[in-house]
C-alpha cells in the first residue's frame, strides 16, 4: 500500500494556487441572480457575455500567479489563455451548477438555463458535463489544481515550448494525485476520473461558437475580449 505524503513544497504550491483561485473568483453570484428572476433570451446572452468577459480577466490574474507561468515564453502565454479560456469558464459554470444549495434550487437553476436561450442540441452535452463534475464532490484544492491544469495543457494550438508547459504542468499533476489518494482513500480510480473529465471539456470546446450563434435571438453581440477568446464574429 503506498504510503502518500504531500511534501511541504507541494503543500506551499497548492496554497498559492487555492490562494489565487479564491482571490480571482467572479463577484457577483449569477446562480442566485438566476434563481431570483427570469429573464429574456436578450437578458441572458447579455449576462453570459458579462460573465464570459469578466471569467477571462479574472482567469489571467489567477494564471498570472501559476508559479513559473510569467517565466514562460510570451507567445506561449497567450496561447494558453487563449487556448482554455472556454473550458476554464465551462468547468467554473459546472462548480457553480455543482455547489450545494437549498432544495428544489439547482432543479430551477437548471430549468432558467435551459430556457435562457440556448438551442436544444447543446444542453445534453452541457449538462451531462455538470452532472459529471457534481457526482466528483470535488474539494476547492481540487477545483484550484484542475483549473490550473487546464491551463497548463502543453499541446494547445500554436505553443511553441510544449516542455516547458509540461515541467509547469506536471508538479501540478503529482500535487492532485497525491491529493485524491489522500481525500478519496476508498476510490482508487478517482484521479483518473478527474482528469477524464478534461477530456469531456476538450469535447465543449467544439461546440461553444455554435452555442453562441445559435442563441434564440437576432443580432448577437459580443464585447472585443470575446472575439478574441470566442471564434465567433
Ligand atoms: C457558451 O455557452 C454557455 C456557457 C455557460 C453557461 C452556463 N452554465 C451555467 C451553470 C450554472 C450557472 C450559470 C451558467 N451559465 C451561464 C454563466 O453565466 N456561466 C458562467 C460564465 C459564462 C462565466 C463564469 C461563471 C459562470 C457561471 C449563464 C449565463 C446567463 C444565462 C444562463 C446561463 C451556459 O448556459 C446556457 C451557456
Amino acid at each position: 500500500k503506498e504510503k502518500v505524503e504531500i511534501t511541504k513544497a507541494q503543500r506551499a504550491l497548492m496554497k498559492v494556487i487555492v490562494d489565487a483561485y479564491n482571490r480571482h473568483k467572479i463577484p457577483q453570484d449569477v446562480a442566485k441572480k438566476l434563481l431570483q428572476d427570469q429573464y429574456s433570451a436578450e437578458e441572458n446572452f447579455l449576462l453570459l457575455t458579462e460573465m464570459a468577459t469578466s471569467q477571462v480577466q479574472v482567469l489571467v490574474e489567477f494564471t498570472k500567479n501559476i508559479p513559473g507561468f510569467l517565466s514562460l515564453n510570451h507567445e506561449d502565454q497567450i496561447a494558453l489563455l487563449k487556448g482554455s479560456a472556454v473550458e476554464a469558464m465551462f468547468l467554473r459554470s459546472a462548480q457553480v451548477f455543482s455547489q450545494k444549495m437549498p432544495n428544489g434550487h439547482t432543479e430551477v437553476l437548471e430549468e432558467r438555463i435551459r430556457k435562457s436561450g440556448i438551442s436544444e442540441e447543446f444542453m445534453t452535452p452541457m449538462f451531462n458535463f455538470y452532472k459529471s463534475i457534481g457526482e466528483l464532490h470535488m474539494i476547492e484544492e481540487e477545483q484550484a489544481l484542475l483549473t490550473a491544469i487546464t491551463i497548463l495543457t502543453p499541446d494547445r494550438p500554436f505553443v511553441k515550448d510544449q516542455q516547458a508547459v509540461e515541467r509547469l504542468q506536471e508538479p501540478m499533476l503529482e500535487v492532485l494525485r497525491k491529493l485524491c489518494v489522500l481525500q478519496h482513500p476508498q476510490e482508487p480510480q478517482y484521479f483518473a476520473r478527474l482528469l477524464g473529465r478534461l477530456t469531456e471539456l476538450r469535447t465543449l470546446n467544439h461546440y461553444h461558437a455554435e452555442m453562441l450563434t445559435s442563441w434564440r435571438m437576432n443580432d448577437h453581440k459580443f464585447t472585443p475580449l470575446l472575439c478574441e477568446i470566442w471564434d465567433v464574429q
